[in-house]
């Protein structure tokens, strides 16, 4: 069994705190991503599971073994973790077998032969273990690269902007790809990007990070849906804040109407809260008579986004169909689709 526990750890680099009090787990052969903006933290997370820079409280599990903690720190290769950082070439001068092998030098030619086939047939590369890398496209190469690391059955797998190299088009993909390989070789996996649709085409928990903090550990759906925190509404998906008041502890006056809504702990009657409000909570209808001006749009090919005012100048979102082609000054009609509103304190 090769849970990943994190718990409570903080790091630094001279006196500057990089990560503070972050816990996480991942159960065996689950897969976990984290996101957050440049500079928050997440490959030190990566760099600290995999024993490349040292914690300085809190302790790391994996599965029965402690790998950091107090008094406790081993050495990356007594971790059993493989790493498929973002510049980490294949041996460019190898060819896919070597390289492929390289880690596995310690069982038999047999052996390695075997989970050199079941490693390629795993990744859809069988016949290319005479090729070298450079005959090879970018997403066969990471995938090669995945192989690589999977080759001596790591209990864990980090990943570090393993796609982004590739074609846009090609990283989503591959991340679906890439999970179908992990979960067939049911390996616990913590993965970074900066891409959310790769987190969440490859991911069954996804993490935000900001400024050293993991602010929300969570399924995708639930990250969308439910964001703990107004950084995280921001972050993940679109959408706008807009100005409420509680009216009671099931809803909350705004410039949209009433909103049904249940309340974060410790907000009163009377308070004047943040709501969420996303472009798939508000929908175009012509035949509507409630109106509001087009301020923005952004043609999305398979749908449009407007940016909408409402009367008291706030801004909120909206998604149409494509051909619904209305211009920037235009008033469209709107219905209401949101059967719960997110609702912030404003202090946070
Ligand atoms: N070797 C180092 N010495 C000093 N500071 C460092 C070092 N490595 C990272 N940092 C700092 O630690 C913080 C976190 O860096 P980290 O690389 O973990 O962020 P990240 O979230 O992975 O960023 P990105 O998404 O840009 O890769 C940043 O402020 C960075 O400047």
């Amino acid at each position: 069994m090769s849970k990943l526990n994190i718990d409570a750890i903080s790091t630094a680099h001279q006196n500057t705190p990089i990560l503070e009090q972050l816990s996480l787990t991942l159960d065996d052969g689950e897969i976990g991503c984290l996101l957050g903006p440049s500079g928050c933290g997440k490959t030190t997370l990566l760099r600290c599971i995999a024993g490349l820079k040292t914690i300085q409280s809190g302790t790391i599990q994996l599965g029965e073994r402690t790998l950091s903690g107090a008094r406790v720190n081993l050495p990356t290769e007594q971790r059993n973790i493989g790493v498929v950082f973002q510049d980490y070439a294949l041996f460019p001068h190898m060819t896919i077998e070597q390289n492929i092998r390289f880690g596995i030098k310690h069982l038999n030619n047999k052996e390695q032969k075997n989970r050199l086939k079941s490693l390629l047939n795993l990744v859809g590369l069988s016949d290319t273990e005479k090729r070298y890398p450079h005959e090879l496209s970018g997403g066969q190469q990471q995938r090669i690269a995945l192989a690589r690391a999977l080759a001596p059955k790591p209990a864990a797998l980090l990943l570090d902007e393993p796609f982004s190299g590739l074609d846009v088009e090609l990283r989503e993909s591959l991340a679906r790809e890439v999970r179908s390989i992990l979960k067939a070789e049911g390996i616990t996996a913590l993965m970074v990007t900066h891409n959310q649709n790769e987190a969440f085409a490859i991911a069954d928990s996804v993490g935000v990070m900001q400024a050293g903090k993991l602010l929300q550990w969570d399924t995708p759906y639930r990250l969308y849906h439910e964001p703990k925190h107004p950084f995280i509404a921001d972050f993940i998906g679109q959408g706008t804040l807009i100005g409420g008041q509680v009216c009671d502890c099931k809803s909350v006056h705004t410039e949209l109407g009433l909103l049904k809504t249940t309340l974060p702990p410790g907000v009163t009657t009377g308070e004047q809260v943040s709501v969420l409000v996303r472009p798939d909570d508000i929908l175009h209808d012509d035949e509507s008579d409630w109106k509001l001006e087009v301020t923005n749009r952004a043609f999305r090919g398979s749908h449009f986004l407007f940016t909408l005012k409402l009367p008291n100048g706030e801004s909120v979102m909206c998604m149409s169909q494509s051909h619904h082609n209305h211009p920037v000054g235009s008033k469209i009609g709107i219905k209401l689709e949101m059967d719960h509103a997110v609702v912030f304190i404003k202090s946070t």
